[in-house]
């Protein structure tokens, strides 16, 4: 264990288990990575939604932060579910002070129910205090679509997104086709000067909740082992292919993924 990499969420609770925190801690825990989490409110959710969002202090995220980063340590984070302006400033100031390296941003902007977990005025704040600090920005196309004010319905409009989005700041931008109605989804990643598509068919299934969550967390997971982005991005990918595939069918709604996926793909 001397060895042991150490993956830090800054993210929100989701009570059902399938998204956010807790999607992000089972995911670490999978990918053999230790698993720290900075919270950011509480949501009373479930497989048929959000039922109440209950924010925390932006004091008690940086705190949180803090404590972690500065006794544990931190090879790699994510950001998932900010919320709002204070939130996004406190995560990103203590980013900056403890210059902490191999940072996702999943911008998390609306759950599959339509509850709001970022606030409109936000989004500005992520472009501009967040983007700065990110090494892999991971957006599906609604969240690249506000983050840049352009429709995406191609490809070609998602590689003219990813140029734009890394000219924000980011380094890298993973963005998910999910959304684009086609039975193969092309999910796109762009480091500044290449393009890499990843393409693979789409499974038949109603279990997709926390999708983003357990995607970016693998990746975080990853990259805290010292994997390079292309090599967190293609095992990443497979993981979720393999954790949607695989899901348990659990709840009334949109059950979770299969958490405990990347055993069989013996990462
Ligand atoms: N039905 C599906 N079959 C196969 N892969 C999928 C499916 N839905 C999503 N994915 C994959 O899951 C990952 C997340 O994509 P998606 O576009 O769903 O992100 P997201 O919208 O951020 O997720 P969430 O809905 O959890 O916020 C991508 O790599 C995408 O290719
Ligand atoms: C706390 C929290 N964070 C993120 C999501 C997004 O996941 P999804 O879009 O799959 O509902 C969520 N539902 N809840």
């Amino acid at each position: 264990m001397g060895n042991l990499a150490k993956a830090l969420t800054v993210a929100g609770s989701d009570s059902g288990g399938g998204a956010g925190i807790q999607a992000d801690l089972k995911t670490f825990h999978q990918f053999h990575v230790y698993g720290m989490s900075a919270l950011t409110a509480v949501t009373a959710q479930n497989t048929l939604g959000v039922h109440g969002v209950y924010p925390l202090p932006a004091e008690a995220v940086a705190n949180q932060m803090q404590q972690v980063i500065e006794d544990l340590g931190v090879d790699a984070m994510k950001t998932g579910m900010l919320f709002n302006v204070e939130i996004i400033e406190a995560v990103a100031e203590q980013i900056r002070q403890h210059q902490v390296k191999n940072v996702v941003v999943d911008p998390v902007m609306i759950a599959k129910g339509g509850a709001k977990l970022l606030l409109d005025e936000a989004v500005k704040a992520i472009v501009e205090k967040l983007l700065p600090y990110t090494l892999i920005v991971t957006p599906n196309l609604p969240e690249a679509e506000h983050l840049t004010g352009r429709p995406i319905r191609n490809v070609a409009e998602m590689k003219e997104a990813a140029k734009a989005i890394v000219a924000m700041g980011a380094k890298h931008v993973v963005m998910k086709g999910g959304h684009l109605p086609a039975d193969e989804i092309v999910d796109l990643l762009y480091d500044g000067e290449q393009f890499f598509t990843f393409v693979h068919q789409r499974v038949n299934t109603q279990h997709t909740h926390g999708t983003g969550c357990t995607f970016s967390a693998a990746l975080t997971a990853e990259l805290a082992k010292g994997s390079t982005v292309y090599e967190a991005m293609e095992r990443a990918n497979r993981f979720i292919i393999e954790a949607i595939a695989t899901a348990p069918g659990i709840g009334r709604g949109h059950g979770p993924t299969n958490h405990w996926a990347a055993i069989k793909l013996s990462i």
